[in-house]
């Protein structure tokens, strides 16, 4: 795919980008690797700072980046105001508490015969973030913050349709003071990143993105060695009980689906009903999709924009028309806008099987697949029978249903009585195909550390027997 800027709402090419060349390339992972010798004798206090200015260098461009991003990719002004203003958030969280999560962490040191012994988080060195173009910023940002908290240096390759944002990441760091070359944006395609994931200068990559995408980033890192951190694909469950409060669940879902215009990871795509109350969900949840503004995402009434690109949005009408060919009813929507760009109507799909693709595959557009199921078990059965594991809903007002869920339910993360949503606060990722590792909070930033094992004996002390018997056994 060419790296330009395409806008979504218009199928305008705004801006095209060649890739950097095999010595610029070059250049930039040099860079990072001579970056990555100071900056790692930089103090957590120092980095505290850099991140700080990054927060409010952020807060001040959040108009002028917000509007590129959803020139890039087509998601409402208003929610790229937002992201753009959660990224100030995860860089203040991790200003301040990331000094905190870098001190070392004293254990029992008289057990194993030491004056001292303890474990220090230290930097792993250059890491190269491979990012969708989905939640351009924030995703970038949930890398970078911590990462470069830890004292790492970090290389973007961003998805191709997202260069402007991609380049604005760079340009925010060095605005913010951070040492030269620190954090680098790299626009090269998909089929350059093999060989940067195999450069001895880069130790470790991340990736946000596709099951396809993951196993070949996974399969190559692993050939070299090399830690990855994994954020793939989800067909996030929302299920239904009796108790819930009917209307605010419904708001809510229409909502967790059609986020980002039905283009989240964590949307949720699956909704499992009680069978008590399926009727009358399924009117309040058809009334509130139908009532969403499709239109212009610059303009401040618009709820959900267009698709990001002209495949994902066939891709979105093939599930429906698949669904449809095998016996689904279209409840709302179901087809795509007459104007320019890229859009499609929020589209509620019932009568969902396994037969139909939408029910095993993630489908990244705003379409939700109704199911009724007759109690909780059915429904987490039903949700746990996916390849998917990234986030999961619950709506219920009995404690012996919410806590059968977050025992039994097979994903990263549980959510009752609200949707699934990422908070600097608490650690995000999935289990099964959705990835593995986490991102955010200390769990997070220790992905990319290596947590030192350090011990320091008395003067003149030699260690016991017992404790150096495999030594003395070879
Ligand atoms: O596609 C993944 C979306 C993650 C969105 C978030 O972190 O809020």
């Amino acid at each position: 795919m060419a790296i330009a800027t395409i806008n979504p709402a218009t199928g305008e090419t705004l801006k095209t980008y060649e890739p950097l060349s095999e010595a610029a390339l070059e250049d930039k992972l040099a860079r990072a690797a001579a970056a990555f010798a100071e900056y790692r004798l930089t103090t957590p206090r120092q980095r505290a700072g850099w991140l700080r200015a990054a927060a409010d260098v952020l807060e001040g461009d959040t108009d002028a980046v917000a509007e590129l991003m959803t020139t890039e990719m087509g998601k409402t002004l208003a929610s790229a105001k937002a992201e753009a203003g959660k990224c100030v958030k995860a860089l203040r969280y991790y200003a301040e508490h990331g000094e905190d999560f870098l001190q070392p962490k004293p254990t029992d040191a008289e057990a194993v015969g030491a004056i001292e012994a303890y474990v220090v988080h230290q930097p792993l060195g250059v890491v190269l973030a491979i990012m969708p173009w989905n939640f351009p910023l924030w995703q970038a940002m949930r890398f970078a913050a911590p990462a470069l908290m830890a004292g790492n240096v970090g290389l973007l390759k961003h998805a191709s349709n997202v260069p402007q944002t991609a380049l604005y990441m760079e340009e925010l760091f060095r605005k913010a003071g951070f040492p030269a070359d620190v954090f680098q944006t790299l626009l090269i395609g998909s089929g350059t990143v093999e060989r940067v994931i195999r450069d001895d200068r880069v130790v470790a990559a991340t990736l946000t993105g596709s099951g396809p995408a993951g196993q070949s980033v996974a399969a190559v890192a692993g050939d070299a060695l090399k830690k990855t951190v994994l954020e793939l694909g989800g067909s996030d469950p929302f299920i239904v009980m009796p108790s819930a409060d009917l209307d605010k669940a419904a708001e809510v879902a229409v909502t967790a689906r059609c986020q980002n215009n039905g283009q989240s990871c964590i949307a949720a795509k699956r909704f499992f009903v009680h069978t008590d109350v399926a009727e009358e969900f399924t009117r309040l949840f058809a009334e509130k999709m139908a009532a969403l503004t499709v239109g212009d995402p610059m303009d401040d009434g618009t709820k959900v924009g267009p698709l990001a690109t002209e495949d994902g949005r066939e891709d979105v009408e093939r599930y429906v028309q698949d669904a449809v060919d095998k016996g689904a009813t279209v409840v709302v929507g179901g087809r795509r806008v007459d104007r320019p760009g890229w859009f499609y109507e929020p589209t509620l799909v019932s009568g969902v099987t396994p037969e139909m693709a939408m029910h095993s595959e993630e489908v990244f557009g705003p379409v939700a697949a109704l199911y009724t199921v007759a109690d909780l078990d059915e429904a987490i059965r039903i949700a746990n029978d996916h390849v998917y594991g990234l986030g999961a809903n619950l709506w219920s007002e009995d404690q012996g249903e919410r806590l059968r869920f977050i025992r039994d339910v097979q994903s990263g993360m549980a959510f009752v009585n609200g949707m699934v949503t990422s908070y600097p606060e608490l650690p995000f990722g999935g289990v099964k195909q959705s990835g593995y590792g986490r991102e955010l909070t200390e769990v997070g930033m220790y992905e990319f550390a290596n947590a030192k094992t350090v011990w320091i004996g008395p003067p003149g002390r030699q260690q016991g027997e017992g404790d150096t018997a495999a030594a003395a056994s070879e």
